[in-house]
């Protein structure tokens, strides 16, 4: 509805008065700013001069130690109250530009009198503490998002509140002007919306909070459950609602959760990026993010983890993999069979090794394992091997005893200078001790401890237990599902030991091993982490999920996906993975949320895009006008090419982007050598970072996530996408285009476009001379 020049004038006036105030506080924030900058230089010169202050003087090194500490925690206070008031001048230069979006009139009983509440990205609070802006995060905002007009209930930290709500108005409001404005009995209107998606993409990903949507909300807005899963179709909002929901639990429990005690699991490194601003222009930190590739190398040092990418590609050429061994090593019946595996293995069946020191045997396998059985049987796995640590902790303390007295070590003490004499006392001052041996054993000890700290480590480390030959063990006498040939078994355990042996691991290992490795060594959980989100989670195995969900044992799980964008498996129903994901993570909470409506691209190619899948019925496209998809067809790989390039030229006229989409890499290298020499196109490998505008080539897998203006998909023929298991990967390409697709066949087209209703796009084809 739209609202009067009156009405619009008065809301400009407030807008006037309320950016009036932000742009004071901004200034006084300003200085405050620079008050702090000069104290943390203050404190950080004076850390650097202690710092390097002389210590020769032994009695007084020990205080200095303390006072080191101590200005160290006050340069890291000083950093961060510095940080904290730069992040606010952000949010007040927000605030400046846009104060709000939103604006509720709600009257909580009819004896009271109705309230206007305004609503932006974040609170400001005038001298008097009336609010003039309510965060978007706050309790009674919720009303704004989820309520239609009349009676509202919204959740506080006091329980559940009622509320009439008489009036919803949105705003854009953009360099203090109101540039739109209505009021709405709908979530939030689809005519903001509308101009919101229809701008351009940029190299980073926006917020939402002046648009959030009623289903949206319930992501962000779920504190109750452990494990929330949505399943969204492509484009439909899920990575930029558990970014506004990490934005919401930051507010929630500001007390009791640091953004460092989040983890997102991102699909690749571009998306890290492309994402990486949201939370800060929400004026929050970033949580943590991570590739499942670095996860699993950080945990496999010393090893090559296959990626997923590689992998792929790999399957690309050959299937490597049996499916039916595949199957059974990502299901969590394989990995409940390495737990019980672990908990039931007898102490002298564990795969020990000697610890070696300068090429000889320092404690020998078999003392090991005589220290294991000789515990008892009971015991949990974990609390064996910290025995068996302790043990040989002790052991080698009384090795380093012994060895203190030896001449060798005498030798170096009678050599020692002043200074090292002191620097090897260390805490300990001359007299602390009872006699001049007393001091010369603790010396000695202190020698032979660092000789032998490799040792030390060793133990500590776990060393002596070899973890792949356990794991080796285990995939000798596991059962096996009567489908996997017992000769592709033994080939397939052969694969692992030979990459063992060139220091790789497949993929398909990572995670049983790693929980084989923790399960047995007590190690690799960390329980500091309250939050876990796995974005694209379709791509992984249900072992790797489980994996993840071991390794952080008190997190909360949000679990996003597509189940139609499976690139590197077939799509699965997501009512069979949701029950799989309940019945497999055995938590108490869980909570399902579908997401069926596709904000990303125009109608025209949503339309396409859903009509490729054989369940796509259940998409909803927002209604954003566009061009139909272009579908053309090119006899040879010579003139596809040249059409290549004609698209791609024509499309730069009307965007900044354009993505040339290829099934994998080699494809993607085909293109860009092609291109390189006619325009200014860039290639993009698994390890880039930043994306840059103009023509970007690249295979699928790395766009996940992503969006572009335009998309060109190469090479959609016959032969590239020939039958339905690869309808997710044609679907995954379509659905990354805002604005423009067009889909390239060198020779006859897909079967899965060619069957489409030919309403659906336009096609031109090549003349055959
Ligand atoms: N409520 C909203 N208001 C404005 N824009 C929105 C809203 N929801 C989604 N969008 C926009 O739609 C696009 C797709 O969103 P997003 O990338 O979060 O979807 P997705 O479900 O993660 O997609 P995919 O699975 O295809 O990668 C983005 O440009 C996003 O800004």
């Amino acid at each position: 509805m739209t609202t009067s020049d009156q009405e619009q004038q008065q809301e400009q006036q407030r807008v006037d008065a309320v950016i009036k105030q932000v742009k004071a506080r901004a200034k006084e924030t300003d200085r405050l700013v620079a008050k702090a900058h000069r104290e943390t230089d203050v404190i950080q010169k004076n850390y650097g001069d202690n710092n390097s202050v002389n210590t020769f003087e032994v009695d007084d090194r020990i205080e200095t130690n303390a006072e080191l500490q101590q200005q160290k925690q006050m340069v890291e206070r000083a950093v961060e109250s510095e940080a904290i008031l730069n992040r606010q001048v952000g949010v007040l230069k927000d605030l400046s530009n846009s104060p709000y979006f939103g604006r509720i009139d709600i009257q909580d009983s009819p004896d009271e009198t109705p309230e206007k509440l305004y609503i932006g990205t974040a609170s400001f609070v005038d001298e008097k503490q009336n609010f003039l802006v309510y965060d978007w995060r706050a309790p009674i905002s919720s009303v704004y998002y989820n309520g239609t007009l009349g009676k509202v209930n919204y959740q506080t930290p006091m329980g559940e509140q009622t509320t009439e709500l008489q009036k919803k108005r949105q705003f854009q409001i953009d360099h203090g002007q109101i540039k739109n404005m209505f009021d709405t009995n709908e979530t939030v209107g689809d005519e903001i919306l509308q101009s919101v998606l229809g701008e351009q993409n940029d190299a980073y990903m926006q917020n939402i909070v002046a648009t959030i949507q009623k289903e949206q909300n319930d992501i962000i807005r779920d504190t109750y459950s452990d494990l929330l899963v949505v399943q969204g179709v492509a484009g439909s909002g899920k990575t930029s609602a558990i970014l506004q929901r990490i934005a919401f639990l930051l507010y929630h429990s500001r007390a009791s959760l640091e953004a460092d005690q989040m983890v997102l699991f991102s699909p690749n490194r571009l998306f890290s990026h492309y994402i990486s601003e949201v939370l800060p222009s929400l004026g929050e930190r970033n949580m943590r993010q991570v590739t499942l590739a670095e996860f699993l190398s950080a945990r496999f040092q010393g090893l090559t983890v296959e990626s997923l990418f590689e992998r792929y590609e790999r399957d690309r050429q050959s299937m490597t993999q049996m499916p039916a061994i595949r199957q059974f090593q990502e299901s969590a019946d394989f990995m409940q069979q390495v737990d019980a595996y672990c908990h039931q293995l007898p102490a002298d069946q564990m795969r020990f090794t000697n610890i070696v020191f300068n090429g000889e045997v320092f404690f020998s396998r078999a003392e090991i394992t005589a220290i294991a059985t000789a515990l008892p049987a009971a015991m949990q796995p974990a609390d064996r091997f910290l025995s068996i640590k302790n043990t040989l902790i002790k052991r080698l303390k009384h090795r380093i005893d012994h060895e203190a007295q030896a001449d060798w070590v005498n030798d170096i003490i009678d050599q020692l200078n002043d200074e090292d004499y002191h620097d090897w006392l260390g805490d300990k001052r001359r007299g602390d001790f009872q006699s001049l041996d007393d001091e010369v054993f603790y010396i000695g000890k202190q020698i032979v401890t660092k000789r032998l700290r490799q040792v030390y480590d060793a133990i500590y480390n776990g060393y002596f237990l070899d973890t792949y030959e356990q794991y080796n063990d285990f995939l000798n006498q596991l059962d096996r599902p009567t489908a996997i040939d017992p000769a592709q078994w033994q080939a397939r355990i052969q694969q692992f030991q030979a990459g063992i042996e060139y220091h790789r691991i497949a993929l398909l290992d990572c995670a049983p091993l790693l929980l084989l490795r923790d399960s047995l060594t007590g190690s690799g959980q960390n329980r500091r982490m309250q939050y876990i989100f796995v974005d694209e989670m379709q791509d992984y195995s249900l072992a790797q999920l489980l994996y993840i969900k071991h390794a952080f044992p008190l997190a909360k799980f949000t679990l996003l996906g597509d189940s139609e964008q499976a690139l590197f498996k077939d799509i699965e129903r997501p009512q069979q993975l949701l029950e799989r994901l309940r019945d497999a993570f055995n938590v108490r909470r869980a909570n399902l949320i579908t997401l069926n409506k596709s904000y990303r691209s125009t109608l025209q190619i949503t339309n396409f895009a859903k009509a490729l899948l054989p369940d796509g019925d259940q998409i909803q496209a927002f209604t954003r006008e566009g061009d139909l998809p272009k579908v053309m067809i090119r006899y040879g790989e010579d003139s596809a090419l040249k059409g290549l390039l004609t698209e791609v030229t024509q499309q730069l006229e009307h965007t900044k982007t354009v993505a040339v989409l290829t099934k994998d890499l080699a494809e993607s290298k085909k293109v860009y050598q092609y291109l390189k020499h006619q325009t200014i196109a860039t290639l993009m490998a698994d390890s880039d970072r930043t994306m840059p505008q103009g023509v970007i080539v690249m295979p699928i897998y790395l766009a996940k996530g992503l969006e572009f203006d335009a998309v060109i998909a190469y090479d959609v023929s016959a032969k590239n996408y020939p039958d339905a298991a690869s309808v997710g990967l044609l679907y995954t390409i379509a659905s990354r285009a805002m604005h423009h697709l067009t889909l390239l066949s060198v020779d006859d087209v897909s079967p899965l476009i060619a069957h489409l209703d030919p309403t659906l796009f336009t096609i031109e084809h090549q003349v055959r001379v």
